[in-house]
Order: structure tokens, then sequence, then C-alpha cells
């Protein structure tokens, strides 16, 4: 197969990971005799140092042209000062909607090699398996107005909503649900805001649409409570663009490292970006310690969710399973008696790994 993936590395970790990323695509098309062809434009901080918008025209054309894009991470203490429309942070959040990408699935599943490499007891991470479908072009993010009122010496951001993005978002929970253990958790703050109550109930309306899928709903701080009590009892999440922002990175703890966890950004038609949940770690960039696997794993759930290609990425995933079995991982994972490699190596290590592998034997193909 032939396909154009458009790669936004950004800023901070960025590029290392990617470049992991596109050597381990660059092996599946050699072994699968597929071609790819990357092309690489501007986003974030590196998009306002050199053309001096987050997110210039011509990254957007780009993306809008490819058939999948795979982003790195955006921003920076170098731009934390710009107002907010100029920052490295609305780059991503223009190409999201520019796209059209209401829906952010984000797989939590530990490899069985790191379930000792949470700091939560073993007992609690084994056997879960999360995926929190965040709405991601509305809400607290998007609504208007958002603005300083000096006259009023206050600030306003806005909470907004039309029923159809609660109903499209709610609607790939039930649908993605069918796919897993048919159970959703709808994830809202309905004691307190008018929005979550509306979100209650299109998800009891669509619900009857869906006698199979069992529901439940949570309050968001409960949620984040049970999260790490008793992740077990979770199948799909399904929460507001915020609520799915922090409450991602809580369960990252589940697999070990925020550096574990991939993404996939899509809409109804199979067009996608995919991205690692996590952010461009100035406090590692530049070092080449950056664990790649969040990345990685983006681009193996591009090929499966944007390309159809589902042994390629069982292939992906199973290589990194044996990477990790085999005792090797980056600093931010704690692995007793294992050996800390940088990004390259990790990455080579994968590589190695992808040549010899059966993907028969990958558990961990669930990244849908
Ligand atoms: N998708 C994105 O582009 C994205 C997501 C989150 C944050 N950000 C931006 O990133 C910048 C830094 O934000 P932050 O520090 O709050 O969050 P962060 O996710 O960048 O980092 C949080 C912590 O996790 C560690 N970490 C994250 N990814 C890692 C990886 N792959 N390997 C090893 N360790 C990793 C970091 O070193 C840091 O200690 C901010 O400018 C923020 O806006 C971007
Ligand atoms: C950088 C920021 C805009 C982004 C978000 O909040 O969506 C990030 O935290 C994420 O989780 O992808
Ligand atoms: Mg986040």
């Amino acid at each position: 197969m032939n396909k154009q993936i458009v790669i936004l590395p950004g800023d901070g970790i960025g590029k290392e990971i990617m470049d992991a990323a596109v050597r381990v695509l660059q092996a599946i098309a050699e072994n699968f005799n597929h071609q790819f062809t990357f092309s690489e434009h501007l986003i974030g901080g590196a998009a306002i140092d050199g053309e001096q918008s987050p997110l210039p025209e011509t990254t957007i054309h780009a993306c809008k042209k490819a058939d999948a894009v795979l982003l790195g991470a955006v921003g920076g203490e170098k731009w934390d000062a710009l107002p907010g429309e100029k920052r490295p942070e609305k780059g991503l959040l223009g190409i999201r909607k520019e796209l059209g990408l209401f829906a952010n699935l984000r797989p939590i599943k530990a490899f069985t090699p790191l379930l000792h490499a949470s700091p939560l007891k073993e007992e609690i991470v084994e056997g879960s398996n999360i995926l929190i479908i965040r709405e991601l072009t509305g809400g607290l993010y998007f609504g208007e107005p958002k603005k300083r009122i000096p006259e009023e010496n206050a600030v306003v951001d806005t909470l907004y909503y039309t029923q159809t993005e609660i109903e499209r978002i709610v609607d790939k929970a039930f649908q993605t649900a069918r796919t897993r253990k048919k159970r959703v958790t709808s994830v809202d703050k309905a004691n307190v805001l008018e929005s979550s109550r509306v979100w209650r109930e299109v998800v009891e309306e669509k619900s009857k649409q869906y006698p199979d899928i069992a529901v439940d709903h949570l309050l968001v701080d409960a949620a984040a409570m049970k999260l790490i009590t008793n992740p077990k009892q979770f199948d799909v999440i399904v929460t507001e663009n915020m609520f799915g922002d922090i409450l991602s990175d809580e369960a990252s703890v589940l697999t070990g490292s925020l550096g574990m966890l991939p993404s996939a950004s899509v809409r109804t038609d199979g067009v996608g970006l995919y991205e690692p949940v996590h952010g461009s770690a100035p406090d590692i960039a530049g070092k080449g310690i950056a664990n790649p696997l969040g990345m990685i794993l983006s681009a193996s759930s591009m090929l499966r969710q944007s390309f159809g290609m589902e042994q390629e990425a069982d292939e992906i995933e199973y290589a990194v399973q044996m990477t990790l079995e085999q005792g090797y991982h980056t600093p931010d994972l704690s692995i007793k008696n294992g050996t800390v490699v940088g990004t390259k190596e990790m990455t080579d290590i994968i590589l190695g790994n992808l040549a010899t592998n059966d993907a028969s034997q990958c558990i961990c193909n669930s990244y849908a």
C-alpha cells in the first residue's frame, strides 16, 4: 500500500520520539512491501520560531491532504509568556479542530512486564484494560467567550456544547464498547454543571439504541479516585474534553509511565491524527532519554485504525512487548532487574525484535 504520512514532531522530546516512530514505520514498510512517504511540517513552538504562527497554513493544507498525521508534542518554557492565541498549544488545538477530530481514544493497559513498574499494587493494576474516549473539539477548551475583562478585573472561559457534539462522542463510545467488554462509564459533574446534566440526558437517551451495552454514570471527582483504587471496574470511559485530559494522565500511572500512553484523534471516516498523551517534557528534552513507546504505539494505532493494517500493528506491539520482557526500558520506568537504555537504543532493540518476532504471540493488540 502507498500512504502519505505527515509528521509533526513539534517541540521538546517531540523530535526524539518522532525519529523513533519513523524508523519503526520504515522497517514495517520494508517488511510488508508498503510505501510510506513522510513529509515533515511545523507546529507549535517550532512553527512560531520558523513561521511566526503555531499552526501555519502550509501545515494545515498538508495534514488535510495526507492519509494520516503523526504528532510528537508541543510547548515549552520559551513560549509560555505568549498570549493564549499565539501559544504552541494553540497549534495542537487548531489542527484537531481543522481536521474535525472530535474523538480522542486513549487506551490504558499495562504490558505484563510493567505490572510492577506502577507505584500502585500489582493486584490493582493486573487485568485492567481501559479506553478513555475524550471529547476533543468542544467543551471548555473551545467555548466562547474566552477572555480577560479588564474593566471588571475578571476573566471568563466558557464550557459550550451543542447536543450534536455530545451525541456523536457518546455514539462513538457505545460503538467502541461493542468491540470490547460492552460497558460504558460516562464521567461528568452533573451535581454542579448544567452541561453535565445535558451530557447525562444524552447518554441515557442514546443508551436505548444500545441495549447490549451496560451504562453507568460517575462524577468526575469520584472517578479520579476509582481509576487508581479499582481500575478493573472500567471498560470504556466517555467524558468531556478537560475531564478526559486530566483523567488520562492520572490513568497513565497504571502503565508505569506517562511516556507509555498512545492516542488516536479521529473522526467518523477513518482520518486520524496519532499522538502520544504526554507533552514535550522540557525537563528531559535533548537528553536522549525520552520513552518512545507512547509515540511508537500511536504509530501502530495509525496502521490499525487509519490504514487497516492489523498484522503490521500487531508486529509493532509484539516487538514492544518483547523488548520490555527482555528488561529494556527508558529511565522513566522502574523495572526490577532491568536495563536502562536511551531513546535511540530502545528503538534499535525494538527494530531488532521486529525482525524476528511472531506477532501471533501478541497479547496487546487492543489499541482500538
Ligand atoms: N500533546 C501535547 O503536545 C502536549 C501534551 C501535554 C503537555 N504539553 C505541553 O508540554 C509542556 C510540558 O508540560 P508538562 O511538563 O506538564 O507535561 P509533560 O507530559 O511534558 O511531562 C510531565 C512529566 O512526564 C515526563 N514525561 C512525559 N513524557 C515522557 C516520555 N515520553 N518519556 C519520559 N518521560 C516523560 C516528563 O519528563 C515530566 O516529568 C507544556 O508546554 C505543555 O503545554 C503538550
Ligand atoms: C497541550 C494541551 C493543549 C493538550 C490538551 O490539553 O489537549 C495536552 O495536554 C493533551 O493531553 O493532549
Ligand atoms: Mg494532557
